[in-house]
């Protein structure tokens, strides 16, 4: 009878790691890698060695770093700083986990994300890339603040996650609208006289046309005494209003307080969106975009014919969209297609709430499109680009938060006929690695 092995059945004999040789060497920044990190090679060693990432560090720095995983390490010292490097413009830069960047100039930043764009679609195969344009958002215009609150022995700490999880109060903000900046020292007042927050809270900040409006999620339930309270609150800091629903819970929230209706325009049409709802980062960066997708448009032939488009959201492009011919919007989210669909009323809008994951819009239905305009989320459009390369509409405009899953569908879009024929850089997320880009991607002339 075979003898069973005392750790389990199923355990695999432990696999003896070398201990982390924490040792602080010295490496120079070659290049920083896609989510902002430097890449560092070791200086003081003969062997070769694999490349680390070295947050907060600049091409052409010279550091001293230490170790804290198989393939990252920390800064110890600084000896030999880059040219480019610039002086943080925030005091909490490299504690906080909004900002990955803020060593580096916003220009230097706009010119690197533009590389990255160009090395990523040649990657995907592109061979004639037009000439990349760009924008970036001025400082100070974020508009949208998803905060974490945690209950101290000291108070209410309420600011953004760090790196690795704990909260930082954020005491000053380079990025978020000084509207909302400025209400921070209220808000953690009011969460700490709240029984619905007992250690742990998430709140959503969106600065709309009416004021601030506010979706706070928290580990306890309100009280008849938090109602009255948070009611006062709103009246006496301009806040429109404010939802609730328990953290982690994926229920619709409950208004607990509504003083005026939750208003934001696109282009001359007032939505009002639900709580928390999906905004662009801020106005500079919804304008760029716009632009970038209406300047993309092919000429409408006629009154006949019709745009698609998936993941709309609240509405930002399907108004604008609608001016230059008949729009069928599709979005996933009910809250947000019941805004869209009542700011649409008496337009030349068709809303459909639709899960475009699991029931995509038909390749059929898209090739009879004048265009298809696709904002999916940062996770691609799934099941959905599928069905976008079998219907080859004529003219696909392509907004993407997410780069590497856009360069992944490039190379589906070339193998299926289609060429890359604008290309827009937007950078709404400054001082951080992340890019949005609107490009457009059209059936290249089939030969007769
Ligand atoms: C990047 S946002 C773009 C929204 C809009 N175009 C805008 O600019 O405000 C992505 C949108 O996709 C929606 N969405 C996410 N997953 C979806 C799905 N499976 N089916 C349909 N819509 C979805 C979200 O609710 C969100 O409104």
């Amino acid at each position: 009878m075979s003898r069973r092995p005392e750790r389990g059945r199923h355990s695999r004999p432990r696999r003896e790691t070398a201990p982390l040789d924490q040792t602080p060497r010295r490496y120079r920044i070659d290049a920083l890698g896609s989510s902002g990190d430097g890449i560092g090679c070791l200086l003081d060693s003969e062997a070769d060695a694999s490349p680390v990432f070295i947050p907060f560090t600049a091409p052409g720095d010279e550091v001293l770093a230490r170790m804290v995983s198989t393939d990252r390490a920390i800064v110890e010292e600084l000896l030999v700083p880059a040219p480019e490097r610039v002086t943080p413009p925030c005091d909490l830069f490299g504690v906080c986990g909004g900002c990955a960047l803020q060593h580096l100039s916003p220009a230097w930043i706009l010119e690197w994300k533009k590389s990255e764009i160009a090395t990523g679609f040649l990657k995907a195969g592109v061979t004639d890339l037009p000439e990349i344009r760009a924008f970036q958002t001025p400082p100070a215009t974020r508009r949208r603040a998803d905060l974490a609150a945690r209950r101290t022995h000291n108070g209410v700490t309420l600011g953004l996650h760090q790196r690795g999880g704990a909260v930082i109060d954020l005491t000053e903000c380079a990025l978020l609208h000084p509207a909302i900046v400025s209400l921070l020292p209220a808000l953690r007042g009011m969460l700490e006289r709240l029984d619905l927050f007992r250690r742990e809270a998430d709140l959503l900040v969106n600065l709309l046309d009416s004021g601030p409006d506010l979706l706070l999620a928290s580990d306890g339930v309100p009280s008849t005494a938090d109602r009255t309270k948070l009611a006062d609150f709103c009246r006496s800091h301009g806040i429109s209003g404010l939802a609730w629903k328990p953290k982690e819970s994926l229920d619709k929230s409950e208004t607990l307080v509504r003083l005026a209706p939750a208003t934001v325009a696109f282009g001359d049409v007032r939505v009002e969106p639900p709580p928390g709802a999906f905004l662009q980062a801020s106005r500079e960066g919804e304008g760029a975009i716009r632009d970038a997708v209406i300047e993309a448009l092919p000429p409408s032939p006629g009154r006949k014919s019709k745009i698609i488009e998936l993941y709309a959201g609240c509405g930002t492009l399907t108004f604008p969209l609608s001016a230059h011919a008949r729009v069928e919007a599709f979005e996933g989210h009910p809250d947000a297609v019941q805004a869209l669909s009542r700011a649409a009323v008496g337009q030349r809008i068709d809303v459909s709430l639709r899960d475009l994951n699991r029931q995509p819009v038909e390749a059929k239905t898209l090739s009879t499109a004048l265009a298809v305009v696709l904002d999916p989320p940062h996770a691609g459009a799934g099941l959905q680009m599928t069905q976008i390369l079998d219907g080859k509409p004529a003219a696909l405009i392509y907004v993407s938060c997410n780069p590497r899953i856009l360069f992944r569908d490039t190379a589906l879009l070339l193998k299926a006929g289609y060429r890359v024929d604008s290309v827009m850089v937007i950078d709404q997320f400054l001082w951080s690695a992340e890019t949005e880009v609107v490009c457009r991607f059209s059936r290249k002339r089939q030969r007769t």
